[in-house]
This record gives C-alpha cells, sequence and structure tokens, in this order.
C-alpha cells in the first residue's frame, strides 16, 4: 500500500495488439490467437487536488470535472473509463496520452488504451491492477461503447505475448513466439460493428451455413496454435491462407486486400498471410516479409511484445 500513497505520477504503458486468426469465428465460441507487439500506448497520470479532469492526446483535449465530463467521439473508450471510475476516485487528475502507432492501423488502439486507463484508475482508486481485474473492467467499457467484442486483443494487451483466446468458457494460454511477421495497411478500414453487421446482413438465409464457416475457422485455429507449439511455420502459413479464403467466404475480403494478399504470396520468403482483423479494410498480416509491396502499402514491421500492461509509480 506504501506506493500508493506515496507516489506523484502514475505511468502506465500498455501494446497493441494484432489478430493472428480466429478474426469472427471467436464471438461465435470458437479459439482464437493474437500477439501483443512492441509498440505501445503509454499513459501518464498526475493527481490533483480538485475535481478537475485533464485529458491530453494528439487525437484532442478534454476538460471537465470528475462530475462532469464533456462529449468528445475521438476519445470515447477513454471518456467512458474514466466514467466508470468517477465515482471512486478521491480526487481529480491529469492525464497525458502518447501512442507509438496511429489509431487507423489495426493494432488495437481502443483495447490498448482502456487497458492501460483502466489500470492507471484502479491503481489510483486502490483497486485490484492485477490482469484479470484489468481485463474484466477494460473489457466491460469496450462492451459498453462498442457494443459486441471478444476481447481478443485487449487479453493480448493485458496479458503480452502471444496468445490462445476463447471467450466462453474463458481460456487463455500463453503460446511461444513467432518468426519475423509484418503488417501492411490497405490505406482504409471499416469501423468493426459496421464490418459485423454486414457479416450479419450476408449470413440472412444461410445461418447453418455461417455457422459451419465459424466451426471450420475453429479447426484452423486450433490446427494453427499446434503449428505454434511445434514451431512448424511453413504448416502455420498454409492455415493463415486457409483462414485467410474462409474470411473470403465469409465477406470480408475485398479486391484490394485480396491483390495485396496474392502479391505477398508471390514471394517464396512469405509462408502465409491473410487479413489481420474484421477485414474490409486495414491490415494484412505476413508470416515472412516482403518489399515490394511497401512501396505501395505502409509497411509495419512488428515483433511479440514479451510485457502486457505495465504501472509504474512515481
Ligand atoms: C471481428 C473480430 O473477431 C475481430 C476484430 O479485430 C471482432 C472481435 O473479436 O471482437
Amino acid at each position: 500500500m506504501l506506493q500508493l500513497d506515496n507516489w506523484r505520477e502514475i505511468r502506465v504503458s500498455a501494446p497493441g495488439s494484432i489478430m493472428l486468426m480466429g478474426e469472427h469465428a471467436v464471438l461465435y465460441g470458437e479459439r482464437a490467437i493474437a500477439c501483443a507487439v512492441d509498440r505501445y500506448m503509454r499513459l501518464r497520470l498526475t493527481r490533483r487536488e480538485d475535481r478537475a479532469v485533464i485529458i491530453r492526446s494528439a487525437l484532442a483535449e478534454v476538460q471537465g470535472t470528475l462530475d462532469a465530463l464533456p462529449q468528445e467521439p475521438r476519445l470515447s473508450f477513454v471518456l467512458a473509463t474514466v466514467g466508470l471510475y468517477a465515482g471512486r476516485l478521491p480526487a481529480g487528475f491529469e492525464l497525458d496520452i502518447e501512442s507509438e502507432f496511429s489509431h487507423t492501423v489495426g493494432l488495437g488502439s481502443s483495447a490498448a488504451v482502456t487497458a492501460a486507463l483502466v489500470a492507471a484508475l484502479s491503481a489510483y482508486a486502490g483497486d485490484d491492477t492485477g490482469p484479470q481485474a484489468v481485463f474484466d473492467a477494460a473489457l466491460d467499457v469496450i462492451h459498453a461503447v462498442q457494443g459486441r467484442g471478444s476481447g481478443t486483443d485487449l487479453a493480448a494487451s493485458v496479458q503480452g505475448g502471444l496468445i490462445g483466446y476463447r471467450v466462453t468458457p474463458r481460456q487463455l494460454e500463453r503460446l511461444p513466439g513467432l518468426p519475423e511477421i509484418c503488417l501492411y495497411y490497405s490505406g482504409y478500414k471499416t469501423r468493426t460493428p459496421d464490418v459485423l453487421e454486414r457479416v450479419a446482413q450476408a449470413s440472412k438465409g444461410y445461418e447453418a451455413l455461417y455457422l459451419d464457416l465459424y466451426r471450420l475457422m475453429g479447426r484452423t485455429c486450433e490446427q494453427a496454435e499446434a503449428a505454434i507449439l511445434r514451431q512448424d511455420w511453413p504448416a502455420l502459413g498454409r492455415l493463415m491462407n486457409i483462414y485467410q479464403g474462409l474470411m473470403d467466404a465469409l465477406g470480408v475480403n475485398d479486391a484490394t486486400l485480396a491483390q495485396m494478399v496474392y502479391r505477398l504470396r508471390a514471394n517464396p520468403q512469405v509462408l502465409g498471410c491473410k487479413i489481420s482483423g474484421s477485414g474490409l479494410g486495414d491490415c494484412v498480416l505476413a508470416l515472412g516479409a516482403d518489399d515490394s509491396l511497401a512501396c505501395d502499402y505502409q509497411r509495419i514491421p512488428v515483433a511479440v511484445s514479451p510485457e502486457g500492461v505495465r504501472i509504474e509509480y512515481h
């Protein structure tokens, strides 16, 4: 408890994350694989004597009090998190948010900022800051802001490393590392809730077929976990390609993403590649790297971050 009494500043970092496999199917009870990546969201929280709340980030600045915070859609996850804790905090605070990655690329910035802020405010409130408590509170915020969400990227961000994950019954296993992976940003994205709505519309009249697709995605993901455990990278690449075919069947592939995928697959150094995340834009993930695509699409080299949410008291 000494650290809770004496701190002047709480610093929290949380890694970004990517989905390696399991997109969409994880919402239907199948397993997913995600990893924390070495790009971090960093927060600095200093306490105030009064009830003022001042939040500064590259996206927006907000000033209010614990009792009345303004609306700011660009900080919806941050403000929802503050709202969750406002009644339990002894006084106001100033918060500086710095991100090592843009919120437009698919590195799970909403999950990372929510995880980091839940940890910071839990520390300030004297609550449990363990990974399970941070995960549960952050998932509540994500559900409140965006509706559905499996929490896969959040789990990776909180725990760090490469993880196998299932929603119910909740399972989370650490997996060993990966060889070189690389993301390529398509230049546009469709919000996950909108992609989910498109899939829901497309599945009308084909519900049983879609459930079979989710089951196949789940089997593919389980085999991918086995390939990771035995470090069989050609097999993992092949399974990524199979999963990409299933994403296409689901209707979340498009012409640009398909072209990126096929250009990457033309390189023998790329063992496999697929959309990472919900689809209809955002990023393609390659197992291996390819320089030729980098002149047309932003290349985002990433490595697995063994570290999840980290709290420091100063
Ligand atoms: C499409 C989805 O499976 C992945 C989005 O990154 C949604 C989710 O898991 O919450």
